[in-house]
């Protein structure tokens, strides 16, 4: 593989893209040229919030081809343009050749939950003290356990949820019985204690890999529903949940049906504010609403938006994002 790096002013990254596209580039990402330095930008969109621009003042542009004659060709036809006059060839060179699927996973490592609860990829051994666990590799969909929104959900649920070492039965029992929640691997995991459920029945608003509401099933959740607007999600939480033993309805947001002691929802403030009447009319009278993908500046307007159905607190923090929950 060689790849052609190109520095490339603000306004010319979308044409330059498109053009590499055509010329048949494998891959193209773009990057701040002055990134890590004083000069480094933020380029960020929120929903509700105008599109990021498509690159920054001086974006280094990489692509990829398959060989160095395809790579010289395309920046010849690209130099040839007027829309080029401001780039600059930065340089063709060999991609030294990688194990691109141990570089890949050795970004992944397990993440901890709480000391006893941790998120672990299938091909990592499952650390010594986890008495609890989810075994979860990156997918499309959001939810690996990384984000600081994901890990304050989980808290919420390993706090909450019934005691550690929940049993399968513990889950929906309205399919065959499952054979166990504990996974594969090392270490000394307690055997099923507790058919406990202080969560009761659970909605997953917006499940992504199904990261929350697979929680929310080793934690004792009775009968768990999990939707998202993408059929992609749906996907993933379903394989997720079999990978890990548990039984939950997956769907699309019209799955959600009747009221549930726990609703669970990381999306974003904006969806959320929107989303208000919705959630709160499936928790059930005394029962929990978990909100995050909120940034803590946004404490007051999501107070507000939730303010004609129940009083929202912030009860976590972390790296700027905050959890609210609420007791209707
Ligand atoms: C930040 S991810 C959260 C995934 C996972 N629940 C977690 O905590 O890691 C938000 C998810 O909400 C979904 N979503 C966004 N807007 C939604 C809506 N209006 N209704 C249902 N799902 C939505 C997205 O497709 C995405 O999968």
């Amino acid at each position: 593989m060689f790849e052609l790096i190109l520095l490339v002013p603000a306004d010319e990254v979308e044409t330059i893209s498109e053009a590499l596209d055509a010329l048949d580039a494998l891959s193209v990402s773009v990057e701040d040229a002055d990134a890590e330095t004083p000069a480094e930008q933020a380029l960020f969109g929120e929903p509700g919030m105008p599109p990021p621009k498509a690159g920054w003042e001086r974006s280094r542009v990489v692509s990829l081809f398959a060989t160095e004659a395809l790579a010289i060709d395309a920046c010849k036809l690209l130099q040839a343009q007027d829309f080029f006059a401001c780039c600059t060839l930065v340089a063709i060179q060999a991609v030294p050749e990688q194990d691109w699927v141990r570089l890949t996973q050795s970004q992944f490592s397990p993440v901890e939950i709480t000391p006893e609860f941790w998120i672990v990829p299938t091909w990592h051994e499952p650390p010594a003290q986890a008495k609890q666990l989810i075994r979860l590799d990156p997918g499309l969909a959001f939810g690996t356990g990384t984000h600081p929104t994901t890990r304050m959900c989980l808290r919420w649920i390993a706090k909450n949820g019934a005691e550690q070492g929940a049993s399968a039965q513990s889950v929906r029992s309205d399919g065959p019985p499952l054979a166990s929640t504990a996974p594969s691997g090392g270490s000394a995991l307690r055997e099923a204690k507790s058919v406990g459920a202080s969560l009761g029945r659970v909605l997953d608003y917006g499940c992504g890999s199904g990261i929350l509401a697979i929680g929310a099933a080793k934690f004792g959740a009775v009968d768990i529903d999990a939707v998202d607007i993408d059929e992609a999600a749906v996907q993933s939480t379903r394989a997720n949940a079999e990978a890990n033993h548990v039984r939950l309805n997956a769907g699309l947001p019209e799955k959600a049906a009747g009221l549930y002691q726990t609703v669970l929802a990381n999306i974003l403030a904006t969806p959320l504010k929107v989303l208000a009447p919705l959630l709160c009319a499936h928790v059930e009278k005394g029962g929990n609403l978990v909100l995050a993908g909120i940034l803590d500046r946004q404490a007051d307007e999501l107070k507000a938006a939730y303010a004609p159905w129940c009083a929202l607190e912030v009860t976590d923090q972390e790296d700027g994002w905050i959890l609210m929950t609420a007791r209707l």
